[in-house]
Protein backbone atom coordinates (compact mmCIF):
# COMPACT_ATOMS: atom_id res chain seq x y z
CA UNK A 1 0.00 0.00 0.00
CA UNK A 2 1.31 3.47 -1.08
CA UNK A 3 2.43 5.26 2.38
CA UNK A 4 0.08 8.32 2.61
CA UNK A 5 1.50 9.13 6.43
CA UNK A 6 3.20 11.83 5.24
CA UNK A 7 -0.01 13.44 3.86
CA UNK A 8 -1.73 15.89 6.21
CA UNK A 9 -5.31 16.19 5.08
CA UNK A 10 -7.71 18.12 7.30
CA UNK A 11 -11.26 17.30 7.39
CA UNK A 12 -14.12 19.63 7.73
CA UNK A 13 -15.82 17.31 10.18
CA UNK A 14 -19.70 18.86 11.12
CA UNK A 15 -20.95 15.76 13.56
CA UNK A 16 -22.88 14.02 10.91
CA UNK A 17 -22.39 10.65 8.85
CA UNK A 18 -21.03 11.24 6.01
CA UNK A 19 -17.64 13.66 7.37
CA UNK A 20 -17.34 11.15 10.04
CA UNK A 21 -16.83 8.64 7.25
CA UNK A 22 -14.79 10.81 5.01
CA UNK A 23 -12.39 11.12 8.01
CA UNK A 24 -12.75 7.56 8.93
CA UNK A 25 -11.71 6.28 5.14
CA UNK A 26 -8.87 8.73 5.12
CA UNK A 27 -7.34 7.30 8.63
CA UNK A 28 -7.97 4.13 7.06
CA UNK A 29 -5.85 5.11 3.75
CA UNK A 30 -2.67 6.14 6.27
CA UNK A 31 -3.15 9.74 5.82
CA UNK A 32 -2.03 12.16 8.87
CA UNK A 33 -5.84 12.95 9.64
CA UNK A 34 -6.90 15.98 11.65
CA UNK A 35 -10.58 17.06 12.25
CA UNK A 36 -11.87 20.45 12.64
CA UNK A 37 -15.07 21.54 13.78
CA UNK A 38 -16.15 24.97 12.28
CA UNK A 39 -18.69 27.64 14.45
CA UNK A 40 -20.30 30.07 11.99
CA UNK A 41 -23.42 30.96 13.15
CA UNK A 42 -24.25 32.46 17.12
CA UNK A 43 -27.67 31.13 17.56
CA UNK A 44 -27.85 34.32 19.84
CA UNK A 45 -28.35 36.11 16.51
CA UNK A 46 -31.83 35.24 15.59
CA UNK A 47 -34.46 33.11 18.02
CA UNK A 48 -33.85 29.71 16.91
CA UNK A 49 -32.27 26.79 18.27
CA UNK A 50 -28.44 25.73 17.03
CA UNK A 51 -27.52 22.19 17.22
CA UNK A 52 -23.74 23.49 17.87
CA UNK A 53 -22.81 21.76 21.02
CA UNK A 54 -24.18 18.19 20.36
CA UNK A 55 -22.61 18.00 16.54
CA UNK A 56 -19.13 19.31 18.38
CA UNK A 57 -19.87 16.25 20.96
CA UNK A 58 -20.35 14.49 18.00
CA UNK A 59 -17.13 15.14 16.17
CA UNK A 60 -15.20 14.32 19.34
CA UNK A 61 -16.95 11.10 19.67
CA UNK A 62 -16.26 10.10 16.65
CA UNK A 63 -12.36 11.26 16.08
CA UNK A 64 -11.39 9.59 19.36
CA UNK A 65 -13.10 6.58 18.17
CA UNK A 66 -11.23 6.98 14.75
CA UNK A 67 -7.56 8.30 16.78
CA UNK A 68 -8.02 11.62 15.27
CA UNK A 69 -6.91 14.86 16.88
CA UNK A 70 -9.16 17.38 16.38
CA UNK A 71 -10.39 21.14 17.03
CA UNK A 72 -12.83 23.26 16.75
CA UNK A 73 -12.26 26.45 14.44
CA UNK A 74 -14.87 29.90 14.97
CA UNK A 75 -15.72 31.56 11.23
CA UNK A 76 -18.78 33.62 12.40
CA UNK A 77 -16.81 36.90 11.43
CA UNK A 78 -15.98 35.20 7.86
CA UNK A 79 -19.56 33.58 7.46
CA UNK A 80 -21.50 36.91 8.64
CA UNK A 81 -18.95 39.30 6.10
CA UNK A 82 -19.07 37.10 2.95
CA UNK A 83 -21.98 34.47 3.02
CA UNK A 84 -25.03 36.69 5.85
CA UNK A 85 -24.51 39.94 4.18
CA UNK A 86 -24.52 39.01 0.73
CA UNK A 87 -27.85 36.78 1.21
CA UNK A 88 -29.88 39.94 2.92
CA UNK A 89 -28.62 42.04 0.53
CA UNK A 90 -29.76 39.56 -2.59
CA UNK A 91 -32.87 39.75 -1.08
CA UNK A 92 -33.48 43.32 -0.36
CA UNK A 93 -32.63 43.41 -3.75
CA UNK A 94 -35.82 41.37 -5.12
CA UNK A 95 -33.74 37.95 -5.92
CA UNK A 96 -33.23 34.81 -4.18
CA UNK A 97 -29.54 33.63 -3.46
CA UNK A 98 -27.85 30.59 -3.10
CA UNK A 99 -26.16 30.58 0.51
CA UNK A 100 -24.52 27.35 0.37
CA UNK A 101 -22.81 28.29 -2.90
CA UNK A 102 -21.33 30.92 -1.45
CA UNK A 103 -20.79 29.13 1.52
CA UNK A 104 -19.12 26.99 0.03
CA UNK A 105 -16.40 29.56 -2.20
CA UNK A 106 -16.10 31.95 0.92
CA UNK A 107 -16.11 29.86 4.24
CA UNK A 108 -15.60 26.16 3.61
CA UNK A 109 -13.36 26.16 0.70
CA UNK A 110 -11.21 29.35 1.73
CA UNK A 111 -11.42 30.53 5.88
CA UNK A 112 -10.72 26.73 6.39
CA UNK A 113 -8.55 26.12 3.53
CA UNK A 114 -6.49 28.71 4.54
CA UNK A 115 -6.54 27.66 8.34
CA UNK A 116 -5.77 24.33 7.06
CA UNK A 117 -2.88 24.99 5.44
CA UNK A 118 -1.57 26.91 8.46
CA UNK A 119 -2.05 23.63 10.29
CA UNK A 120 0.60 22.33 7.11
CA UNK A 121 -1.90 20.72 5.34
CA UNK A 122 -1.61 19.01 1.89
CA UNK A 123 -5.11 19.01 1.65
CA UNK A 124 -8.36 19.27 2.86
CA UNK A 125 -11.24 17.19 2.96
CA UNK A 126 -15.06 17.46 3.16
CA UNK A 127 -17.88 14.90 2.96
CA UNK A 128 -19.36 16.14 0.25
CA UNK A 129 -21.20 13.95 -2.51
CA UNK A 130 -18.83 14.72 -5.88
CA UNK A 131 -16.02 13.57 -7.34
CA UNK A 132 -12.27 14.58 -8.29
CA UNK A 133 -10.49 13.36 -11.06
CA UNK A 134 -7.13 14.68 -11.18
CA UNK A 135 -5.11 14.61 -14.44
CA UNK A 136 -1.33 13.86 -15.12
CA UNK A 137 -0.59 17.57 -16.16
CA UNK A 138 -1.90 18.01 -12.84
CA UNK A 139 -5.58 20.09 -14.40
CA UNK A 140 -8.08 18.61 -11.65
CA UNK A 141 -11.87 18.00 -12.58
CA UNK A 142 -15.07 18.08 -10.78
CA UNK A 143 -17.00 15.41 -11.16
CA UNK A 144 -21.33 14.84 -10.04
CA UNK A 145 -21.32 12.59 -7.30
CA UNK A 146 -21.70 8.73 -7.24
CA UNK A 147 -25.00 8.58 -6.00
CA UNK A 148 -27.38 10.66 -8.34
CA UNK A 149 -29.80 11.52 -5.42
CA UNK A 150 -27.15 13.25 -3.74
CA UNK A 151 -24.83 14.95 -6.21
CA UNK A 152 -23.71 18.25 -4.66
CA UNK A 153 -21.79 19.69 -7.78
CA UNK A 154 -24.26 22.28 -7.71
CA UNK A 155 -23.38 23.85 -4.74
CA UNK A 156 -19.88 23.20 -5.38
CA UNK A 157 -19.64 25.25 -9.16
CA UNK A 158 -18.13 28.08 -8.02
CA UNK A 159 -14.82 26.77 -6.58
CA UNK A 160 -11.74 27.50 -8.57
CA UNK A 161 -9.09 25.34 -10.12
CA UNK A 162 -6.75 26.40 -7.19
CA UNK A 163 -9.26 25.48 -4.52
CA UNK A 164 -9.98 22.39 -5.84
CA UNK A 165 -6.21 21.42 -6.58
CA UNK A 166 -6.50 21.01 -2.79
CA UNK A 167 -9.51 19.17 -2.18
CA UNK A 168 -10.37 15.59 -1.64
CA UNK A 169 -14.25 13.96 -1.35
CA UNK A 170 -13.44 10.67 0.36
CA UNK A 171 -17.17 9.85 -0.13
CA UNK A 172 -18.01 11.42 -3.18
CA UNK A 173 -18.03 8.44 -5.43
CA UNK A 174 -20.50 6.21 -2.66
CA UNK A 175 -24.12 6.00 -2.37
CA UNK A 176 -25.63 7.48 1.01
CA UNK A 177 -26.53 3.66 1.55
CA UNK A 178 -22.65 2.73 1.67
CA UNK A 179 -21.72 5.47 3.87
CA UNK A 180 -24.07 4.61 6.79
CA UNK A 181 -23.12 1.08 6.74
CA UNK A 182 -19.59 2.12 7.09
CA UNK A 183 -20.48 4.04 9.61
CA UNK A 184 -22.00 1.36 11.23
CA UNK A 185 -19.87 -1.15 10.69
CA UNK A 186 -16.99 1.26 12.04
CA UNK A 187 -19.19 2.04 15.21
CA UNK A 188 -18.99 5.45 14.63
CA UNK A 189 -21.55 7.44 16.85
CA UNK A 190 -23.04 9.24 14.01
CA UNK A 191 -24.20 6.56 11.79
CA UNK A 192 -27.79 6.75 12.60
CA UNK A 193 -28.06 10.33 12.45
CA UNK A 194 -30.63 12.54 10.80
CA UNK A 195 -29.03 14.05 7.37
CA UNK A 196 -28.85 18.30 8.59
CA UNK A 197 -31.27 20.42 7.05
CA UNK A 198 -31.83 24.26 6.41
CA UNK A 199 -30.07 26.99 5.61
CA UNK A 200 -25.86 26.09 5.50
CA UNK A 201 -24.64 26.45 9.19
CA UNK A 202 -27.69 28.22 10.55
CA UNK A 203 -30.49 25.00 10.00
CA UNK A 204 -34.11 24.71 10.65
CA UNK A 205 -35.36 27.97 10.77
CA UNK A 206 -38.83 29.19 10.04
CA UNK A 207 -37.84 30.90 6.98
CA UNK A 208 -40.00 33.81 6.67
CA UNK A 209 -39.83 34.34 10.65
CA UNK A 210 -36.03 34.09 10.12
CA UNK A 211 -35.51 36.38 7.90
CA UNK A 212 -38.17 39.11 8.76
CA UNK A 213 -35.48 39.12 12.39
CA UNK A 214 -33.09 40.98 9.89
CA UNK A 215 -34.56 42.50 6.70
CA UNK A 216 -37.90 44.35 7.94
CA UNK A 217 -40.96 42.97 5.54
CA UNK A 218 -42.82 45.69 3.51
CA UNK A 219 -46.27 44.44 2.87
CA UNK A 220 -47.66 45.88 -0.60
CA UNK A 221 -50.44 44.65 -3.52
CA UNK A 222 -50.63 40.76 -5.49
CA UNK A 223 -51.72 41.82 -8.81
CA UNK A 224 -52.11 40.26 -11.88
CA UNK A 225 -49.97 41.34 -15.60
CA UNK A 226 -52.81 43.09 -16.48
CA UNK A 227 -52.98 45.07 -13.27
CA UNK A 228 -56.31 43.28 -11.79
CA UNK A 229 -55.25 43.92 -7.63
CA UNK A 230 -55.49 40.07 -6.10
CA UNK A 231 -54.53 40.72 -2.54
CA UNK A 232 -51.96 41.37 -0.29
CA UNK A 233 -48.28 39.86 0.03
CA UNK A 234 -46.20 40.45 3.01
CA UNK A 235 -42.88 41.58 1.81
CA UNK A 236 -41.18 40.66 -1.47
CA UNK A 237 -38.51 38.70 -0.29
CA UNK A 238 -41.01 36.57 1.08
CA UNK A 239 -42.11 34.98 -2.27
CA UNK A 240 -39.85 33.45 -5.08
CA UNK A 241 -40.28 32.84 -8.79
CA UNK A 242 -42.69 29.88 -9.55
CA UNK A 243 -43.70 29.72 -6.28
CA UNK A 244 -47.37 28.37 -5.33
CA UNK A 245 -47.54 28.20 -1.66
CA UNK A 246 -48.68 30.54 0.52
CA UNK A 247 -50.28 33.04 -1.89
CA UNK A 248 -54.09 32.88 -0.38
CA UNK A 249 -55.62 33.06 -3.45
CA UNK A 250 -58.13 30.96 -4.70
CA UNK A 251 -59.37 29.44 -8.36
CA UNK A 252 -61.68 32.06 -9.73
CA UNK A 253 -64.71 31.63 -11.79
CA UNK A 254 -63.12 30.92 -15.09
CA UNK A 255 -60.85 28.68 -14.04
CA UNK A 256 -59.72 26.98 -11.00
CA UNK A 257 -56.39 26.60 -11.47
CA UNK A 258 -54.19 27.48 -8.90
CA UNK A 259 -51.61 31.25 -8.61
CA UNK A 260 -48.05 31.19 -9.33
CA UNK A 261 -45.58 34.12 -8.38
CA UNK A 262 -44.52 35.26 -12.20
CA UNK A 263 -42.77 38.46 -11.09
CA UNK A 264 -42.05 41.33 -8.70
CA UNK A 265 -41.92 44.82 -9.38
CA UNK A 266 -39.48 46.22 -6.84
CA UNK A 267 -40.38 49.66 -7.66
CA UNK A 268 -43.73 49.91 -6.71
CA UNK A 269 -43.24 47.19 -4.52
CA UNK A 270 -46.27 45.01 -6.32
CA UNK A 271 -45.89 41.17 -6.50
CA UNK A 272 -46.96 39.55 -9.82
CA UNK A 273 -48.98 37.13 -9.99
CA UNK A 274 -50.32 34.57 -12.89
CA UNK A 275 -52.27 31.38 -13.00
CA UNK A 276 -51.91 27.97 -13.66
CA UNK A 277 -47.91 25.99 -13.42
CA UNK A 278 -47.98 26.07 -17.46
CA UNK A 279 -48.65 29.75 -17.32
CA UNK A 280 -46.93 31.33 -19.93
CA UNK A 281 -45.14 34.21 -18.67
CA UNK A 282 -42.94 31.20 -16.76
CA UNK A 283 -41.04 30.18 -19.55
CA UNK A 284 -37.99 31.77 -20.58
CA UNK A 285 -35.90 31.20 -23.74
CA UNK A 286 -32.96 32.72 -22.08
CA UNK A 287 -31.15 34.12 -19.45
CA UNK A 288 -28.38 36.51 -18.14
CA UNK A 289 -25.83 35.63 -15.90
CA UNK A 290 -22.65 37.30 -14.24
CA UNK A 291 -20.50 36.44 -11.29
CA UNK A 292 -18.76 33.63 -13.34
CA UNK A 293 -16.59 30.63 -12.12
CA UNK A 294 -14.96 28.19 -13.59
CA UNK A 295 -13.66 25.62 -11.89
CA UNK A 296 -12.64 23.42 -15.42
CA UNK A 297 -10.63 24.93 -17.87
CA UNK A 298 -12.97 26.57 -20.37
CA UNK A 299 -10.54 28.64 -22.56
CA UNK A 300 -10.24 25.96 -25.17
CA UNK A 301 -14.04 26.09 -25.78
CA UNK A 302 -14.17 29.96 -27.63
CA UNK A 303 -16.98 32.40 -26.83
CA UNK A 304 -19.89 30.13 -27.89
CA UNK A 305 -19.88 26.36 -26.82
CA UNK A 306 -23.27 23.67 -26.29
CA UNK A 307 -23.57 21.83 -23.12
CA UNK A 308 -25.76 20.63 -20.46
CA UNK A 309 -27.52 23.20 -17.60
CA UNK A 310 -29.34 22.86 -14.19
CA UNK A 311 -30.94 26.16 -13.00
CA UNK A 312 -32.28 25.37 -9.69
CA UNK A 313 -30.51 21.75 -7.56
CA UNK A 314 -33.35 19.29 -7.45
CA UNK A 315 -33.71 19.54 -11.59
CA UNK A 316 -32.77 17.27 -14.63
CA UNK A 317 -30.38 19.20 -16.70
CA UNK A 318 -30.94 20.41 -20.05
CA UNK A 319 -29.14 21.76 -23.30
CA UNK A 320 -27.89 24.96 -23.81
CA UNK A 321 -25.95 27.31 -25.70
CA UNK A 322 -23.55 29.40 -23.80
CA UNK A 323 -22.52 32.74 -24.92
CA UNK A 324 -19.88 34.63 -23.44
CA UNK A 325 -19.17 38.37 -24.05
CA UNK A 326 -15.78 39.74 -24.94
CA UNK A 327 -14.09 40.22 -21.71
CA UNK A 328 -16.54 36.54 -20.69
CA UNK A 329 -17.57 38.51 -17.69
CA UNK A 330 -20.84 37.87 -18.71
CA UNK A 331 -22.70 34.84 -20.37
CA UNK A 332 -26.06 34.50 -22.36
CA UNK A 333 -28.02 31.00 -21.59
CA UNK A 334 -30.14 30.01 -24.14
CA UNK A 335 -32.39 26.95 -23.34
CA UNK A 336 -32.67 23.96 -26.31
CA UNK A 337 -36.16 23.85 -24.58
CA UNK A 338 -38.44 26.61 -23.12
CA UNK A 339 -37.21 26.91 -19.18
CA UNK A 340 -39.91 27.52 -16.42
CA UNK A 341 -39.22 30.00 -13.32
CA UNK A 342 -35.50 31.01 -13.84
CA UNK A 343 -34.85 33.15 -10.43
CA UNK A 344 -32.23 36.20 -10.48
CA UNK A 345 -29.98 35.01 -8.07
CA UNK A 346 -30.09 31.94 -8.66
CA UNK A 347 -27.05 29.89 -9.98
CA UNK A 348 -27.10 28.59 -13.37
CA UNK A 349 -24.44 25.69 -13.34
CA UNK A 350 -23.09 24.10 -16.80
CA UNK A 351 -22.19 20.76 -16.91
CA UNK A 352 -20.36 18.22 -19.82
CA UNK A 353 -21.13 15.22 -19.57
CA UNK A 354 -20.35 14.48 -15.53
CA UNK A 355 -18.29 17.22 -15.60
CA UNK A 356 -19.46 20.50 -13.45
CA UNK A 357 -17.47 23.54 -15.26
CA UNK A 358 -18.68 26.06 -13.15
CA UNK A 359 -21.63 28.63 -13.08
CA UNK A 360 -22.57 32.52 -12.87
CA UNK A 361 -25.51 33.88 -11.12
CA UNK A 362 -28.92 34.60 -12.75
CA UNK A 363 -29.36 38.11 -13.22
CA UNK A 364 -32.24 38.31 -16.18
CA UNK A 365 -34.72 36.12 -17.99
CA UNK A 366 -36.02 36.62 -21.67
CA UNK A 367 -38.73 35.09 -23.60
CA UNK A 368 -38.47 35.62 -27.45
CA UNK A 369 -42.35 36.91 -28.42
CA UNK A 370 -42.72 36.85 -32.37
CA UNK A 371 -38.48 36.53 -32.51
CA UNK A 372 -38.56 39.75 -29.97
CA UNK A 373 -36.79 39.22 -26.89
CA UNK A 374 -38.88 40.84 -23.74
CA UNK A 375 -37.50 41.22 -20.39
CA UNK A 376 -39.23 38.35 -17.82
CA UNK A 377 -39.94 40.81 -15.23
CA UNK A 378 -38.72 38.80 -12.48
CA UNK A 379 -37.12 41.93 -10.76
N1 LIG B 1 -19.69 22.73 11.08
C1 LIG B 1 -18.87 22.15 10.20
N2 LIG B 1 -17.56 22.01 10.49
C2 LIG B 1 -16.71 21.43 9.62
N3 LIG B 1 -17.07 20.95 8.42
C3 LIG B 1 -18.36 21.06 8.07
C4 LIG B 1 -19.33 21.66 8.94
N4 LIG B 1 -20.53 21.62 8.31
C5 LIG B 1 -20.33 21.02 7.12
N5 LIG B 1 -19.03 20.67 6.97
C6 LIG B 1 -18.41 19.96 5.83
O1 LIG B 1 -19.18 20.16 4.66
C7 LIG B 1 -19.67 18.89 4.18
C8 LIG B 1 -21.01 19.04 3.53
O2 LIG B 1 -21.88 19.67 4.43
P1 LIG B 1 -23.45 19.46 4.39
O3 LIG B 1 -24.03 20.50 5.25
O4 LIG B 1 -23.86 19.31 2.99
O5 LIG B 1 -23.57 18.17 5.22
P2 LIG B 1 -23.98 16.69 4.96
O6 LIG B 1 -23.97 16.27 3.54
O7 LIG B 1 -25.19 16.47 5.80
O8 LIG B 1 -22.67 16.04 5.63
P3 LIG B 1 -22.51 15.53 7.09
O9 LIG B 1 -23.29 14.25 7.16
O10 LIG B 1 -21.03 15.33 7.23
O11 LIG B 1 -23.04 16.63 7.98
C9 LIG B 1 -19.67 18.01 5.42
O12 LIG B 1 -19.65 16.64 5.09
C10 LIG B 1 -18.41 18.48 6.11
O13 LIG B 1 -17.24 17.91 5.55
Amino acid sequence: MKDNSNIRVVVGMSGGVDSSVAAYLLKQQGYDVVGVFMKNWDDTKDSGVCTVTEDYEDVAKVANKIGIPYYSVNFEKEYWDRVFTYFLDEYRRGRTPNPDIMCNKEVKFKAFLDYAMKLDADYIAMGHYAQVRRDADGTVHMLRGGDPNKDQTYFLSQLSQDQLQRVMFPIGGMHKDEVRRIAEEAGLATAKKKDSTGICFIGERNFNKFLGEFLPAQPGKMKTLDGEIKGDHFGLMNYTIGQRRGLGIGGNGQSNEPWFVVGKDLKTNTLLVGQGYENDYLYANYLEASNLSFVAPIADRGQEFHCTAKFRYRQKDVGVTVRFNDDRTQMTVYFDEPARAITPGQEVVLYDGDECLGSGTIDHAYKLVDDQAQLLQYV
